[in-house]
């Protein structure tokens, strides 16, 4: 039981949820059947565990030796075979659940999955660590279009909102680390840029994230724009002002993560009220 805990604690349980339900509701918006929908939704769900048990895996000297107890790994919780063998099932689930919905989206899959694995075996100590986030959140609305019984990429308005959102995931996730990171050597691009021009940077993501979905599932005319659409944009921008705001009066926290995750759910929510045309 307690390695199963411990298992959870390390597949970084928030962002784990928060992906699957962004495939959930991209599915759902799409109008894709029951079981091409669960198929989607366990794919993204075990996928995610992969990424983020591997990530601690690899992580586990380095969080040890900065004292993060928040890690199970670190604390000696679960063991390191013991996490990689559930990463290596995971990711193995996560390609065998996709097979079915197609080889399109088997391949994308499989290259926002690689994409991740990249960033956490060793992407994230270089200048590109955005890139993954770039390349997966780019590619992740497609992932939903490309179960489809008629596979089609997503929209380029949703590959632009989904980078913009995933840069943006990835300039705050970090921020309350950076001093841990920097002492054992981790210097990823928030680390290069400093605490506020990141979260600056990420804010204008969001509201970028926020424009190409406001736009684009309007058919880029801004007079086709709904009421309820309108909403949802200004919901995100605040999120977006609350974001930058707290960045500038307080130490970077966790609190600019959630920001940023929850205008990601806002802007799916948006997706599904609006019965937004996702496929291009
Ligand atoms: C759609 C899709 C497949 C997206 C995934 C993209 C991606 C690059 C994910 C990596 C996620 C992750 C475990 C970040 C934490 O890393 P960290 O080691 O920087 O921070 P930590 O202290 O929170 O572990």
């Amino acid at each position: 039981m307690r390695t199963v805990r411990g298992l959870w604690g390390s597949s970084h349980p928030g962002p784990t949820l928060v992906v699957t339900a962004l495939a959930l509701a991209l599915g759902i918006a799409i109008g894709l059947e029951a079981w091409r929908l669960a198929l989607l939704t366990m794919a993204v769900f075990a996928g995610q565990l992969s990424i983020g048990i591997s990530n601690d895996a690899l992580d586990a000297a380095r969080d040890r030796a900065v004292g993060r107890t928040d890690k199970p790994l670190a604390r000696g919780d679960v063991s390191l075979p013991a996490a990689w063998v559930a990463a290596s099932v995971c990711l193995t689930l996560a390609l065998v659940l996709s097979a079915p919905l197609g080889w399109r989206m088997l391949a994308a899959h499989a290259l926002t999955l690689g994409s991740a694995w990249a960033y956490n075996a060793g992407l994230k100590s270089t200048a590109l660590s955005i890139a993954p986030f770039l390349v997966s959140f780019g590619v992740f609305p497609s992932l939903a279009t490309l179960s489809a019984p008629e596979p089609a990429f997503a929209a380029g308005w949703a590959w632009i909102a989904g980078a913009a959102l995933g840069g943006a995931v990835h300039l705050t996730n970090v921020l309350p680390d950076l001093d841990d990171d920097e002492r054992t050597g981790v210097r990823g691009l928030p680390h290069r840029l400093g605490a506020r021009a990141s979260a600056v940077i990420a804010a204008l993501g969001v509201i970028a994230g926020a424009v190409a979905v406001l736009l684009g599932s309007a058919g880029g005319a801004l007079v086709a724009v709904p009421s309820i659409a309108w909403a949802f944009f200004a919901g995100v921008a605040l999120v977006a002002v609350v974001t930058v705001v707290r960045a500038m009066v307080r130490p970077p926290s966790r609190a600019l993560f959630r920001l940023v995750m929850l205008a990601a759910l806002l802007l799916a929510a948006q997706l599904v009220a609006s019965g937004g045309a996702l496929a291009a």
